[in-house]
């Protein structure tokens, strides 16, 4: 058996004879020891080396556990406890170990040791838990390491520590790198959050809903058993134990798989809901809590729009990653809290005092605690030994003066005893031990004791409030072996117990009892009864000591003696300078409490891991299989949008494509319609108003010619006549517009339903409307005044004049008009012209005078005559000339069409915009749907990732195990 346990640190050689001098820390780091064939406890000691040079070099533990391995400082135990070393390292069994188990000597080094450095490790799992591997589970109380305390022992316990420590900063730093990491995820789905609102599963209406506090609180596993509760194993799923959970956490059964959305999705819906309320089950850090008035939150969920659960949803992240960076804070805290309670009078003061080695807190024999003491090392106040009274109702702040008053340490005795002012002070001292021996700066962790008040009826409640605390690692109940629990105790245990599942029991005074065997199975009784986890591993956790008897260390505050703390001595009752009898007490009491201390320090250690490392792995564990859910939850809905948007879109496109062929096509063949009918109106109006205008004049219309004194209102009937002829063909212009207007709107509703759909399936037209306004009537009409020579036809008179000239003019006036006018046959006239011409110029200029009067009364007469005749045409052109004065055919033309292209263009242009809208709607809803695809696209790339970052996490949180002793040597033990 070559080498040693102890190269691993100075320290540990130093007091070792079989030390290898030229080994080294970093020897034993540079060998090959990572070789799964050769599994041996070098292994662990390479994990030591390996921590040395990364994480462990980071916090002020380091630097002081550093120290602890340098050798610096000396050992714990007294000379007279020490095994002898020689015979320990040849091999020689110890009394403390069955023969039947592991060799009771352990001498590592070198792979060839590898057996017996499994061993080893085995015995420091048994001694330094507290587990069953100890009582066996059977209740049995095993003195073990305390009666016989070996320097072996003393040794495995130290190099527990060493490996505990080792394995603690191992884990704290990959649950400090991992919440890093959620906090970076957690972020970026804040961000991602912000521009694609995450949805979230409402929640069903079940009562299945975890109701907090309603799971039991599961016992802790040992760190370190290797026979720990097989049914305390964690399950296989990434869900820990319900009631590992955090108070702000709900526990979820394990059982309750995350169903996946796609199976949910199959399932009959029970009720609307954002995406399956099976899942929204699942979370515990980000549930929402929506619970407002009589609205249960599924109905809620509904009634909030997307983006405010997203707001909600930001906030619980926000919360989350607060809560993680508390998390951080606290595993990087390296200090442990131990809670020093119990009745008046048990003396936890003293019980404070012997740990320190110093009379720092005031002993009395009456109440003399009344607030809160916390013993902390004076290096955290800069090196500087005071007292901080802390203000009622203040926070305190070392850098800030005002939430305390500072007193010397000397004065701590008058602060304690009033309660009035302070409820708490911080007391700052130097420890005056090495840090082999100081429980407060032990070189590993950084302990404060709190001296808490004696249980009475008003602190009993806030001692308890205090034990809850999460900051609280370990709770020491000192009871004095002469009063046993009271009821006040009892009833604090009960609760302290639930909360913390472990107590430290310190039996106090025990040096006072006679019947001591009597006095211990009592009392343990009593605690089976309280607290039966704390009774199975009372081996280390109920111990009887004298707190009195322990002196105060060399260098210590005034009060202590000075003796050494193997010298034993000190004590109120004994004198061991004087009776050699009271020395060999003393020093078993010593040894007594030397004992308690270890124990102590590794429930400390061990419960440092639970009460720090295990909020933030079951937090981590927790928002990481929400954030899991989440990612996995949205990550379908990105795919089912991105689905339901390309569906979308290859809809979309030929519908826009078409829309847009349709607007031109339509827009032209409206123009057309439109045109082609009011040209066609125009054409028709003009060339039926013209037609009519001039044949007008071709009948009477109806109307009687009644004799020469009716003639006036002849004419004006006949005017009358034509006037209503004309507007009834205007009239009828009206109606063949109507009938054309009529085609010409079906024609664009047509065109309408086609292409824009129902709003023209009811267009209604009616045509009957048209041409009824007041303008349409003044349109029609025509004012012509009725005058005299309406009633000569000129025309006719003037081209009978042209047959004769001169006199001639006359005659044809009387021949031609005058026997017209008469109503008498006009042949002998031209007979009687003929004649005239035959006699001559001469002749007839004699019978001018004469010939024109005659000739004026024939005409006269011829005139009258002719007015049945001459009327009709005289009236016919003066209407067609006065018509094309005020261009009535073209004004109406132009007003009939006019108005056919105004009727025809309200459902024209409804149609045109009706189009131009479908063209913008689904050009909107392109560009919408083609952002809803990019988003998606970034949604569902963006949650894939999550999905799988977050999975990769929470395997590698889960493989932070809290439960077991460091892996390599558990597996060298296995190997063995
Ligand atoms: N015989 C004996 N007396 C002890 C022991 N420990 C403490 N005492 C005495 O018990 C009395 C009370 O001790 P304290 O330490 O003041 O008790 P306490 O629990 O702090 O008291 P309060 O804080 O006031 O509740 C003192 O007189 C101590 O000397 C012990 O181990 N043996």
């Amino acid at each position: 058996m070559e080498g040693s346990y102890y190269p691993l640190s100075g320290h540990f050689g130093a007091r070792n004879p079989h030390h290898p001098k030229n080994r080294s820390w970093q020897d034993a780091a540079d060998k090959n020891y990572y070789s799964p064939s050769n599994i041996n406890f070098d292994v662990t000691y390479s994990v030591l080396a390996s921590f040395d040079h990364a994480d462990y070099h980071h916090t002020p533990t380091t630097t002081m556990s550093q120290d602890y391995f340098s050798g610096k400082g000396k050992a714990p135990m007294s000379q007279e406890a020490q095994p002898d070393n020689e015979d320990a390292a040849a091999g020689s069994p110890t009394p403390t170990v069955p023969a039947d188990g592991p060799p009771q000597f352990v001498t590592v080094g070198s792979g060839s040791t590898s057996v017996h450095a499994a061993q080893l490790q085995a015995m420091l799992d048994r001694d330094s838990g507290y587990g069953g591997s100890i009582d066996g589970g059977d209740g049995h109380v095993s003195t073990l390491g305390r009666d016989h305390a070996t320097q072996p022992d003393v040794d495995r316990r130290y190099q527990a520590g060493a490996i505990h420590q080792l394995w603690y900063n191992q884990h704290r730093s990959t649950l400090g790198r991992s919440i890093t990491k959620v906090v970076e995820l957690l972020k970026h789905l804040q961000q991602m959050n912000a521009q694609w609102p995450a949805h979230y599963p409402s929640v069903q209406r079940t009562d299945n809903t975890p109701t907090p506090g309603s799971s039991s609180r599961p016992t802790f596993p040992h760190s370190f058993s290797t026979t720990g509760n097989k049914s305390q194993s964690r399950p296989a799923s990434p869900v820990p134990p319900p009631a590992l959970r955090r108070a702000m956490t709900a526990a979820a059964d394990s059982h309750d798989e995350a169903e996946s959305s796609r199976a949910s999705e199959n399932r009959p819906p029970e009720e609307p809901r954002l995406v399956t309320p099976q899942i929204a089950q699942d979370f515990s850090v980000l549930k929402l809590d929506l619970k407002l008035g009589s609205l249960y939150q599924a109905e809620l969920v509904h009634s909030l729009e997307k983006t405010s659960i997203a707001s909600l949803l930001d906030g619980q992240i926000s919360s989350s990653i607060r809560h993680l960076m508390s998390l951080r804070e606290r595993i990087e805290d390296t200090s442990s809290k131990v809670l020093i309670t119990g009745d008046l009078n048990a003396g936890k003061s003293t019980f404070c005092n012997a740990l320190l080695r110093r009379k720092v807190l005031p002993e009395d024999e009456q109440p003399c605690t009344a607030i809160f003491c916390e013993v902390l090392d004076a290096r955290e106040n800069g090196g500087i030994e005071e007292v901080h009274a802390v203000h009622k109702d203040a926070v305190y702040n070392r850098h800030d003066e005002t939430t305390y008053d500072v007193f010397k340490l000397s004065e701590l005795e008058t602060i304690v005893v009033d309660n009035a002012t302070y409820t708490l002070c911080k007391v700052y001292v130097k420890d005056v031990r090495t840090i082999d021996e100081s429980l407060l700066n032990n070189g590993v962790v950084d302990i404060a004791l709190i001296d808490a008040p004696g249980l009475n009826s008003d602190t009993t409640k806030t001692t308890a409030v205090f034990a809850r605390q999460e900051e609280i690692d370990v709770v020491v109940f000192v009871v004095s072996a002469a009063n046993h629990f009271t009821m006040t105790a009892k009833e604090f245990i009960w609760a302290a117990a639930k909360e913390k599942a472990y107590l430290f029991i310190v039996v106090n005074s025990f040096d006072a009892i006679r019947d001591k065997g009597r006095c211990k199975k009592m009392i343990l009784e009593q605690v089976n009864g309280l607290s039966p986890r704390t009774f199975k591993e009372s081996a280390e956790l109920v111990h009887f000591v004298s707190s009195n008897a322990v002196p105060a260390a060399p260098g210590g505050a005034p009060g202590g003696n000075g003796s050494s703390s193997g010298g034993g001595g000190g004590g109120d009752d004994d004198d061991p300078g004087h009776d050699p009898k009271g020395k060999g007490k003393d020093v078993d009491k010593v040894r007594d409490f030397e004992n308690l201390e270890q124990s102590l320090r590794r429930f400390v250690l061990e419960k440092r891991a639970k009460s720090k490392l295990a909020p933030a792995k079951t937090y981590l564990l927790n928002i990481l299989n929400d954030v899991h859910t989440l990612a996995t939850v949205n990550a379908d809905v990105a795919q089912g949008e991105l689905d339901r948007v390309t569906r979308e879109l290859q809809e979309i496109e030929p519908q826009l494509a078409s829309s847009t062929k349709a607007r031109s096509q339509t827009g032209e063949e409206l123009d057309q319609t439109i045109e082609a009918t009011c040209k066609d109106v125009y054409d028709y109006t003009r060339t039926t108003l013209n037609s009519a205008i001039t044949r007008v004049g071709d009948s009477n219309h109806g109307v009687q010619y009644r004799g020469l004194f009716a003639a006036f209102d002849y004419a004006e009937e006949l005017k009358e006549a034509m006037m209503a002829h004309i507007s009834e063909s205007v009239a009828g212009c009206e109606e063949h517009a109507r009938m054309k207007t009529v085609a010409g709107v079906n024609v664009i509703k047509q065109l309408g339903i086609l292409h824009v759909g129902n709003d023209f399936q009811n267009l209604t037209f009616r045509p009957d409307v048209m041409f009824k306004r007041k303008r349409d009537s003044l349109a029609r009409q025509v004012e012509i005044p009725t005058e005299v020579w309406d009633f000569v036809d000129w025309s006719t008179i003037l081209q009978q004049q042209e047959k004769v000239a001169g006199t001639g003019m006359a005659l044809t006036l009387a021949g031609a008009i005058l026997p017209r006018a008469v109503g008498l046959d006009t042949g002998w006239i031209s007979h009687a012209f003929n004649a005239a011409k035959i006699m001559g110029n001469d002749n007839l200029r004699r019978l001018l005078l004469p010939g024109i009067f005659a000739a004026a009364i024939a005409a006269g007469a011829y005139v009258i005559s002719q007015i049945p005749n001459s009327l009709p045409h005289r009236l016919s052109n003066k209407i067609s000339m006065q018509l094309a004065s005020t261009d009535y055919v073209h004004e109406n033309s132009t007003r009939i069409s006019g108005s056919v292209r105004k009727v025809l263009r309200i459902p024209a242009d409804n149609l045109r915009s009706g189009l131009e809208r479908s063209v913008k709607d689904l050009g909107e809803r392109r560009e919408k749907t083609v952002k809803v695809r990019g988003e998606s696209e970034v949604a569902l790339k963006y949650f894939g990732n999550l999905v799988r970052k977050s999975a990769e996490q929470r395997a590698q949180v889960d493989r932070v195990d809290l439960d077991s002793p460091p892996p390599d040597a558990a597996a060298a033990l296995q190997a063995h």
